[in-house]
């Protein structure tokens, strides 16, 4: 179980402190799949780096499977099973897809039949990528997905995956959302996925609206999603004024 006790983040620019996450607290239940959704600039991405240890909060405590992980480092933590796919993941000049895998997995003699599970789950042929290294020379959508299929080949406990829609086609999305949907029914990791995707969104047990660094709402799909719809039309008088002209 992940739990966030009154997590706040701030920063310093110029004269001023920043609140970019205000008093947040939440909690995550085994193989639970949560989905942070919300207005771009809200604080998802610093929330979920909060809870991988890229970012240290201000205040609040965040505990894993009861164990106080606040202090922790990024590799103590993946020790402990999180982790957490970018929203633009890293490159990796000198290291083919069949290395970061292996790495990943911490099997040494991770088979070819295994890397081409992994890749398979995420709309990859292995035999097309398995040899290429993950530098420039990859796609943005093809570099999103190779990291996915590396935190599947990691199989930890809380899978975290920031907007993994990004730049993905529209065959890999709907390979992609057939394989969270799997890990979700197998209850093999407890997932947050940042998304703005109805379809990854109709995927959740819980939503959670992060707005302006708080917990706007919080609720199932059913609940959420027509909240949402009213949340955006209710910023933009144009649509506003069609959709009640309807
Ligand atoms: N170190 C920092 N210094 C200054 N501002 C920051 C810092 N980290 C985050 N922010 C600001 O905090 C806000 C929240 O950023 P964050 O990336 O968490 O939002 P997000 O909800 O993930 O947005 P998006 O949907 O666009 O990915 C943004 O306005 C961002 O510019």
């Amino acid at each position: 179980m992940l739990e966030l006790k009154h997590i706040s983040y701030s920063v310093r620019e110029a004269d001023e402190t920043l609140g970019i996450l205000k008093d947040i607290s939440l909690t995550v239940d085994d193989h639970k799949l949560v989905v942070f959704t919300g207005p771009n600039g809200g604080g998802k991405t610093t929330l979920a780096k909060i809870i991988m240890g890229l970012v240290t909060p201000t205040e609040g405590q965040i505990l894993w499977n009861g164990q106080d992980v606040t202090h922790m480092t990024i590799t103590e933590r993946a020790k402990l099973g999180i982790s957490y796919g970018f929203q633009q993941p890293p490159r990796f000049k000198g290291i083919t897809v069949r290395d970061l895998l292996t790495i990943a997995s911490g099997d040494e003699k991770l088979s070819k039949d295994k890397c081409c599970q992994y890749l398979t789950k995420v709309g990859l042929c292995a035999n097309d990528y398995l040899d290429r290294e993950v530098d420039v020379s990859l796609s943005g959508g093809e570099v999103k997905r190779i990291e996915i299929a590396s935190i599947l080949a990691r199989n930890a406990d809380l899978m975290i995956f920031d907007e993994p829609e990004a730049g993905i086609d529209l065959w890999s999305f709907a390979r992609l959302t057939e394989t969270f949907e799997q890990i979700h029914s197998q209850g093999s990791a407890t997932m947050i996925i940042i998304s703005h995707q109805e379809r990854i969104i109709s995927l959740a047990d819980e939503v959670i609206v992060v707005g302006d660094g708080t917990l706007r709402h919080r609720g199932t799909p059913k609940e959420i999603l027509p909240r949402i719809l009213t949340d955006t039309l209710g910023g933009c008088p144009v649509l506003n004024k069609e959709v009640h002209a309807l």
